[in-house]
Parts: C-alpha cells; structure tokens; sequence
C-alpha cells in the first residue's frame, strides 16, 4: 500500500501537447470535506481505505493542492449532441490530472470533475453540484459491481462553495478513474476541424497505449474499428439486460474504450418499460431504454466517419453491420442466464420477448422478478410471482413453456439457485435510493451515501439487515425528475 505522496505520474496524454489539451489549474472548491470515498477504486491505486479519512485527502480531491508531477489539462472534443453536431466541446469543468501508474504497471487517468471554468466552458461555471456528483459516484461503483464497463469513481468531496442552478446549491468535485478519457467526439473534433496530422497523432496514440493488439494487422484502424463495435455490442447489450438506462448517449459521452461514461440523469428501471425515458429533456425519446440499441449504431457511425481518412467507407459500413448481431448474441446469452438457463436453444429469444411483452405495463419490478424467480424451484417461483401480472392467461403460458425449458435445462435447484443468484443482483441504484441519500448528505449527514455504496458494492449477496435498500420505490420515488442541470 502507498501513501497518497507516492503515486507515480506517467502523463501521456499530456505529452500530445497543447492541440490535444490546454494546461488549467484546478480552481479549489472552500471548505473541502470528504462525502464519500470507494475503498475497491482506492485498491486500483493501491491506496490504503483509511487515507481517505486523512484532511489532505480531502485536500488533493477539492483542487487545494496536487502532486508535482500531475498535469493538470483541459482535453478539447467536440461531437453529436441529440443528433446535432457540437464543434464546441471539450472539458468544460473537468480536468485530466495526469495518469497514474499503478503496481500492476496499468495507466489510470484522474480526472477531477467540477474543478473550474477552463477553455471550453462556454456559458458555464466549471462547476459540478453535490447532488450530481454523488449520483455519477453511486452509479459507476455500482455498475463495475454488478460486472458492467465503467469508469470508476474515487471519491466525492463536497464544500461551502455556492453554485447557481435552479436554486442556490454547493459545489462538489468528483475524482474519476478511467485507462482513458478519450471519447468518440476527440476522433470528431480533428476530423471536423481538418487536422489531418492531429487525427494521425490521436489515432495512433490510442491504438498504441489501447489497442495494440490492433497495431500489428494488416489494417490497424479498421481493427481498432471492429474492437470498438464489439465493445459496444457488449456494453450496450449489459446495459439492456439489466435495465440501465444512460440517458445521454451523446459521442462526447461515448468511451473509446468501450466503457460505461458520463452519469447525468441515468435510472436503472424499477418497473420494466422498455420506453423509459430519465432525460427529462429528451421529449422526443431519442435516448429511451429501447432506442439505446439503435442509438449505440448511429454514434458508432458517427464515430466511423470520422475514421475515413483511415479506412475505406466500405470496410467501415461491413464492420458497422456487425453491431446489431454481436449485440443480438451477447444480450440472449445475458438473458438466458438471468432466466437460469446453462444451455441455448431455439426459441429462447422468443421467450426473453414474450416475457418482456407481459412484463410491460404490469407493473413488474425488473430487478426482482428476476431475483424471486431464482428463489425457489421453477414452479413456486411462478405462482408466487403470477398475480403480478396483468395478462394471466399469457403468463400462464408463458410460464408451461418456461417450466418445460428449465426441466431440459437440467441440474438441481441449489445450483439453478446459485447460478441465478450470481447473474441477477438483489441490490440495484434505484433513483429513490440515490435521492434519499442525496437529501441526507444536503444536510450534512454522509452516513446515508457511504451505506447505499457499500450495499451497491455487493450487489448479488444477500445482506441481513439490509432487506429495505431491494424495495420497489414508494410513491413518492416512482417518478423523479432528475434536473439535467448538474
Ligand atoms: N457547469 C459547467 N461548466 C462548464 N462546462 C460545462 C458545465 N456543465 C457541462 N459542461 C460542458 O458541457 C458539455 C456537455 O456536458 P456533459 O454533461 O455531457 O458532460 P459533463 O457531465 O460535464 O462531463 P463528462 O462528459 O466529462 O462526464 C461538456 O463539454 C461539458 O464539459
Ligand atoms: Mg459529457
């Protein structure tokens, strides 16, 4: 274990030089104390949990002071935004601190985010809330709990620093790890601005620093190209299997590497609605739970566009094609486990269907279905679960077809029971759960947040005493509107 002096900095990013990012300071947020710390993201660093507690933690995490070795940069990006294009992107108010070089030899880039007005924050403060960067904590330490992609998230450090938004609230800053923060919208932003050689140079770099398996082939861009579609086909088909739901998939938004990024108004679904919408300025839907499919394949389009000078048109628009097949295979496989089913067979895509069919508009909480179904061998588990539906007559159909499917599948029902149980989590980051632990912290009192993150961080083991955080929302927590406004 380290003390928080001795991490080592290998800045390459930094190292592009100044068409790549623009040298910033952070500018501190007063009166800094530590909201919440993620002991599983300090272990990437290889930093011991109780550092966290130390005041010069706080200190570091809230722009008061920095290692002499970090450099501090705002990266420039542009990309498509609902559709649009942005020419005008880039880190607004977040800023790449510098890459550190863990124990296992792995480059981790932290990026404070809310650290202050940079380059290209336009209209806006360079400032971060608390409430938002609590919930971009929740939500990556939860989903690289549950197994999906993700940047990763060190700490929270809230303040008495004074931030506009709808009403009067405080900055926070968020420290976030990630191999790269590289996004489809940097590859965009050189091509749309016609820097042929800048485009080469960042091409380069990630196939280098994160694709090298790539760089040996005969046609390296097209395979960092195929690597990409299929991160994505695999990503995206997590996110549907477990109802995560991202809300802004923007190509500024979008990793290169393939990883879950940016938490704005995100929801994991309570009821399943394969229509959900948690951007509440999205009116048209464009980032709705079922469109995040063919919303994947467009920003991937977008992204190949921008591969052109690298890659004939042709080998660019095969590759694309494979998107919605990798896509089909990875989300069946998911299902098929959720469903506790070791083996495929024809018409086990119908299945997933017509159980998402009978799912919508009864009211069935997603995560729990799935939990309780692997509770109990098949047969109780269906009748226990029956009067939730609507359409009975189909569920009772559909659960003669399910019975007879699980009795071929074969193997006894403790190890149906551990191999569901391990696949379908009891705990997920319900938005109600986020805002009561946000309203906590508001008044000051962390205890909330760092509980619902530690339950979220074991999200498949049942945890005595814990039974309340794998409740269905109440009334008041079904339909919250989460103000884009972060
Ligand atoms: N308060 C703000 N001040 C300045 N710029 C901002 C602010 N909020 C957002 N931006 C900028 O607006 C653009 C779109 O914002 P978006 O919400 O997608 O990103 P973000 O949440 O700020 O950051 P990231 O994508 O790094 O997680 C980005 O360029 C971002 O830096
Ligand atoms: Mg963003």
């Amino acid at each position: 274990m380290k003390s928080l002096t001795e991490l080592t900095f290998d800045n390459r990013f930094a190292r592009l030089g100044d068409a790549f990012s623009t040298e910033v300071a952070p500018e501190p947020i007063a009166e800094p104390r530590l909201v919440v710390a993620s002991p599983a993201a300090m272990a990437v660093l290889d930093l011991d949990p109780a550092l966290a507690e130390e005041p010069v933690f706080a200190e570091l995490f809230a722009g008061h002071k920095l290692w002499s070795t970090a450099a501090p940069r705002a990266m420039v990006y542009s990309g498509h935004q609902f559709g649009v294009y942005n020419p005008r992107l880039g880190d607004g108010r977040g800023l790449l601190l510098g890459e550190v070089l863990n124990d296992a030899g792995e480059h981790w880039d932290l990026h404070l985010k809310g650290a202050g007005q940079t380059p290209y924050s336009r209209m806006g403060d360079g400032r971060a809330v608390l409430r938002s960067s609590i919930r971009e904590f929740l939500a990556s330490e939860a989903l690289h709990a549950l197994g999906i992609p993700t940047s990763r998230a060190l700490c929270v450090t809230g303040s008495s620093t004074p931030v506009w938004r709808e009403k009067q609230e405080t900055a926070a800053m968020l420290l976030r790890l990630a191999p790269s923060h590289v996004r489809f919208g940097h590859f965009e932003y050189f091509y749309y601005t016609g820097q042929a050689e800048q485009l080469k140079t960042l091409g380069e770099f990630v196939l280098r620093e994160y694709f090298p398996d790539c760089l040996p082939q005969e046609q390296p861009y097209a395979a960092l190209f195929r690597e990409v579609v299929e991160r994505n086909a695999a990503l995206i088909a997590q996110w549907q299997a477990y109802g995560f739901c991202h809300g802004v998939m923007n190509t500024d938004n979008m990793s290169i590497l393939g990883i879950t990024f940016d938490y704005g108004p995100y929801a994991f679904l309570d009821d399943f609605d394969a229509r959900h919408i948690c951007n509440h300025s999205d009116d048209a839907g464009r980032y709705s739970f079922s469109n995040q499919v063919p919303i994947a394949h467009w920003n991937l389009a977008a992204l190949a566009q921008a591969l052109t000078p690298f890659v004939e048109a042709d080998s660019l628009r095969a590759t694309l094609a494979l998107f919605l097949p990798l896509y089909q295979a990875h989300y069946l496989d998911l299902m098929r486990r959720r469903l506790g089913l070791s083996s495929a067979e024809d018409g086990d895509e119908e299945r997933v269907q017509h159980l998402l069919q009978l799912m919508q508009g009864s009211a069935i909480d997603y995560t729990q279905f799935f939990r309780r179904l692997g509770a109990d061998a098949p047969t109780e588990a269906l009748a226990s679960l029956r009067e939730d539906f609507v359409d009975l007559a189909g569920f009772d159909a559909w659960a003669a077809d399910y019975r007879a499917r699980s009795a071929r599948d074969g193997g006894s029902q403790d190890e149906r029971r551990a191999r569901m149980h391990a696949v379908n989590p009891k705990y997920i980051l319900r938005n109600y759960l986020a805002q009561q632990a946000i309203e906590a912290a508001e008044r000051g009192d962390y205890g909330p947040v760092r509980e619902l993150h530690a339950v979220l961080s074991r999200p498949f083991d049942e945890q005595p005493g814990r039974e309340p955080y794998a409740e269905r929302p109440p009334d008041w927590g079904k339909h919250l509107a989460i103000s884009c406004s972060s």
